[in-house]
């Protein structure tokens, strides 16, 4: 199995259990491994042969820049049924961080793996 990655990708949303978090946008941060067979557009350099990561991309920050979930954990689930409905994709990782929520801590987040490998 070959991965297809989006790292670091970042976006503002409405986050949070609190009231106080219901007012304003937090940043959320992505890492996200799809699994895929790279070989067809190894071979032909066509696009349309392989997982587009700049089309992921566009409607991922889309999906979450129009969301309002309490938890990450609701919004990690969503993002990965939606990535695996949407792009055909049967595997994939997902690391969702919140690195504004603990000022003690550098990020703090869900990872989740759903899918089959193949
Ligand atoms: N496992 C989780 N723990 C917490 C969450 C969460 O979404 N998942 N959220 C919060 C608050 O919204 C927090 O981010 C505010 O600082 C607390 N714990």
């Amino acid at each position: 199995m070959d991965i297809v990655y989006i790292a670091g990708l970042t976006a503002e949303t409405v986050i949070g259990i609190y009231d106080w978090e219901r007012e304003i946008r937090q940043q959320v941060t992505l890492d996200l491994e799809m699994g895929t067979d790279i070989r067809a557009a190894a071979n032909t350099e066509d696009i349309d042969n392989t997982l587009n990561y700049k089309a992921v991309s566009d409607r991922l920050l889309e999906f979450i820049e129009a969301s309002e979930f309490l938890l990450v954990e609701t919004m990690a689930e969503e993002i990965a049924s939606l990535v695996m409905q949407e792009f055909g994709v049967s595997w994939l990782r997902l690391k969702l961080g919140k690195p504004g929520a603990i000022p003690q801590a550098q990020s703090v987040g869900v990872i989740i793996e759903r899918g089959n490998r193949g």
